[in-house]
């Protein structure tokens, strides 16, 4: 569903819109300071009775009853569910919350789900959006640095299973994504950290100048420096967008989104959701793969130290849990880039260029030796 912001209210002047170009399915992505204050953030969302507001245990203290004000100017009943807080809790269960509170309060088609959180609650609220009456309109409140750069954008929705992370899911689009980063004061920065992993794939896979603007600033960011974020989140967004504007569905391109998600996905599995955090496993899958990309001669020998002092500087870990070499390899068979039982990786193949191939297995273990303790 397309909605655009509309002018009659003017929204902060440090403003930034991106606009992801998706036909019918198009919307625009907010970004910058009191955003969730601002009532033109909440203009011309979809017309509906009811809004809910799927949020956390964390989240709802500090955010929820300003963005619930806000709602109420538009929906004559506004709800809320509140969940537990955790990537373990991204599951079935969750989701069963957020379908049973929609049928308890009688939720028509037209409901407006309202994502208040990090990539969590917005990955489960859009998977709920999208089965809820076979679609009902949602929008991604990100409040985490890793939601405001990647996940509230481009509609990739799941909850976990044991075996296999974001097994279940669906590509479903939000009408709307606000990114207050105001928001991002009361992150912890562990959380930080894990936010700065998904903006640091972003230089390698798809602009060279991004990743040393990245290795330039990296101190502002992590000072939270205002004006490095809204760099750092609006740049994330747009290569973000031009990648979902041409390959929605990860039919292609869209892949090279996951760099260091093979060899992080199997972290987070094989300890079981949550002892890692995702960006955490994704930095330091980072790592792996590009070993991965040098030994297979793609990059140059310089490109490992380099990635790895970046990641290190951002406080995220580059030694992965030594699982057995085994073990990740049957953990990241169930990725979803998998086909026929071959494990398929994004690597770099010229700073600012990514693509999908095979490794054979006793290079990935020379990989796997070389970054597990
Ligand atoms: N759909 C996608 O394209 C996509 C992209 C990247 C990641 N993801 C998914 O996103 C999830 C990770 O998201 P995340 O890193 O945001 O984790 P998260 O949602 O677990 O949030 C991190 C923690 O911060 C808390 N929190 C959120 N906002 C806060 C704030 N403003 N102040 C204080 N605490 C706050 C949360 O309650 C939680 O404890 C993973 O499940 C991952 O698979 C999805
Ligand atoms: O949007 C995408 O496409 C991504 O791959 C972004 C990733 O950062 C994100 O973690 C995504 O959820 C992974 O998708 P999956 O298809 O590997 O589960
Ligand atoms: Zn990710």
């Amino acid at each position: 569903m397309s909605v655009a912001v509309p002018l009659s209210l003017s929204l902060p002047p440090s403003t930034e819109t991106v606009a992801i170009a998706l036909d019918e399915r198009g919307y625009d992505i907010l970004i910058g300071p009191g955003l969730l204050d601002a009532p033109a953030s909440w203009q011309g969302l979809p017309k509906a009775a009811a809004a809910l507001i799927v949020t956390n245990e964390t989240v709802a203290p500090l955010y929820l009853d300003r963005v619930r004000a806000q709602l109420a100017a538009h929906y004559g009943r506004v709800d809320k569910v509140l969940l537990p807080d955790g990537e373990q809790h991204k599951d079935w269960n969750s989701l069963n919350a957020i379908v049973d509170r929609l049928l308890a309060t009688a939720s028509d088609r037209k409901t407006v789900l309202v994502a208040l959180g990090g990539g969590v609650i917005g990955d489960m609220t859009g998977f709920a959006a999208a089965i809820y009456m076979r679609g009902v309109p949602f929008v991604q409140v990100p409040t985490t640095l890793l939601a405001q750069v990647d996940s509230s954008v481009g509609g990739k929705t799941a909850i976990n299973h044991p075996l296999g992370k974001n097994m279940l899911g669906a590509f479903y689009q939000p009408a709307r994504v606000i990114a207050d980063l105001d928001t991002l004061d009361t992150l912890p920065p562990r959380e930080l950290a894990a936010g700065l992993a998904e903006i640091i794939k972003y230089g390698p896979i798809a602009d060279a100048d991004f990743l040393a603007w990245i290795e330039a600033n990296l101190d502002a960011l992590l000072a939270r420096d205002k004006a490095a974020l809204a760099h750092a989140v609006k740049r994330s967004c747009e290569i973000k967008a031009w990648v979902v504007g041409q390959d929605e569905r990860e039919q292609g391109l869209r892949a090279i989104l996951n760099f260091g998600h093979t060899f992080g996905h199997a972290i987070e599995t094989g300890l079981g959701y949550g002892e890692w955090l995702h960006g955490e496993a994704v930095g330091c899958g980072m790592v792996m793969a590009s070993d991965l990309s040098v030994r297979l001669g793609l990059m140059p020998a310089d490109f490992l130290p380099r990635m790895r002092r970046l990641i290190e500087r951002a406080g995220l870990p580059v030694v992965g849990p030594r699982l057995g070499v085994e073990r990740y390899l049957e953990l990241m068979r169930v990725d979803k880039k998998s086909e026929g039982g071959e494990i398929r990786f994004v690597l770099i193949e010229g700073l600012g260029k990514a693509g999908m191939r095979g490794a054979p297995d006793a290079l990935v273990a020379q990989v796997l030796d070389a970054h597990t303790a």
